[in-house]
């Protein structure tokens, strides 16, 4: 039996169905990303494990237990959202010892030691005497993240607790929380909406779509080997062409780009690069199908595309080799 385990989950709101029979497993110690757009059912997912909503049908079980029905407070979870919710009159340190204040058996001086444990812990315990408006955004979510796993809890839930930063404190905090997750073996879940957190910081991934599990796998799993033409087109970038009741993705790095003709056991378009665009080591190649007037996106080694003085309005062949190819129903789509 996992630690965690949802059974079936509906939740509607008027008419609007936000969770359409979601079942999930998640096992003690993981860091569990639920991935998908804007309006899938993730964050609903998430009050609905927290206990913060109801469901209207299924069961939340934990470590064995039928938590249906029982009050966050009664659910050992500690919640980072994507707003800090620090008070603002306090300092870092009076925020994280609010929480441990209710912890009433512990003493004052386990109290304060815990405090500091966490405060170093997140690097803040020089800050600890600043009030949240004197902090950078990054710091924070990091005294949230600190109050959060302050008191223990058996689970950590993040509501997409990067979002609100920038890209270079995103990066630096993703695997700071990794680290600290790892270190406390603590049981998280993150929201999120941002395919490469996933990817980076998740042991499994669960995949949704319009309020239900698409595909739950590990990050390699999800991206090399996608069970629907959503997950595909969501995680990464995939060319997709459809032919008859099938959908084809094809990811840009397994096609190479000649401007020789050669047919080994693999498929040869005869297409025109329109657009380049330099990423350093790689360089993607947009180009057009002749036949079928598709568009095609390639991923070649930047030091291939100068040997092969490849430029825009070249016509080459684009080849995908044997294996490239995967198909999908065309209904996934
Ligand atoms: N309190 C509510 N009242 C009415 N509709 C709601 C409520 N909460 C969520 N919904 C609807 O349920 C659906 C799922 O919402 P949810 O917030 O779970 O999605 P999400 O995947 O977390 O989206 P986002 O990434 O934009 O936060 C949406 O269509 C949303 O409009």
């Amino acid at each position: 039996m996992a630690f965690l385990s949802v059974k079936n989950i509906v939740k509607r709101f008027d008419t609007q169905t936000a969770l359409n029979g979601v079942s999930i497993d998640i096992e003690k110690g993981e860091l569990v990303s639920i991935l998908g757009p804007s309006g899938c059912g993730k964050t609903t997912l998430l009050r609905i494990i927290a206990g913060l909503e109801r469901e209207d049908s299924g069961v939340v079980m934990i470590d064995g237990k039928d938590c249906t029905g029982l009050p966050p407070s009664k659910r050992n979870f500690g919640i980072v959202f994507q707003s800090y919710a620090l008070f603002p009159h306090m300092t870092v340190e009076q925020n994280i010892l609010f929480g441990l204040n209710e912890q009433k058996h512990l003493s004052r001086e386990e109290r304060k030691e815990r405090c500091k444990e966490v405060l170093n812990m997140v690097d803040l315990y020089a800050h600890r005497k600043k009030y949240p408006s004197q902090l950078s955004g990054g710091q924070q979510q990091r005294t949230a993240l600190a109050r959060a796993i302050s008191l223990k809890p058996a689970f950590l839930l993040l509501d997409e607790p990067l979002s609100a930063l920038d890209a270079k404190v995103r990066v630096k905090l993703r695997s700071e929380i990794c680290r600290i997750q790892r270190k406390l073996g603590i049981t998280t879940i993150m929201v999120t909406h941002d395919q490469e957190e996933a990817l980076t910081m998740a042991d499994k991934i669960i995949v949704m779509n319009q309020a239900v599990v698409e595909q739950v796998g590990t990050p390699r799993e999800i991206y090399e080997t996608p069970k629907t033409a959503f997950v595909a087109n969501f995680i990464g970038t995939m060319n997709l062409y459809r032919r008859e009741e099938k959908v084809y993705g094809i990811r840009p790095e397994t096609i190479q780009v000649s401007k020789i003709f050669t047919r080994q056991e693999q498929e040869c378009w005869k297409g025109i690069v329109e657009d380049m665009e330099f990423r350093g080591a790689l360089t993607r190649v947009y180009g057009r199908l002749e036949d079928t007037k598709e568009e095609i996106c390639a991923d070649i080694d930047s030091a291939r595309v100068s040997s092969m003085n490849l430029h825009e309005m070249d016509e080459v062949y684009f080849q995908v080799p044997k294996g490239g190819m995967i198909a999908y129903p065309a209904s996934g789509c």
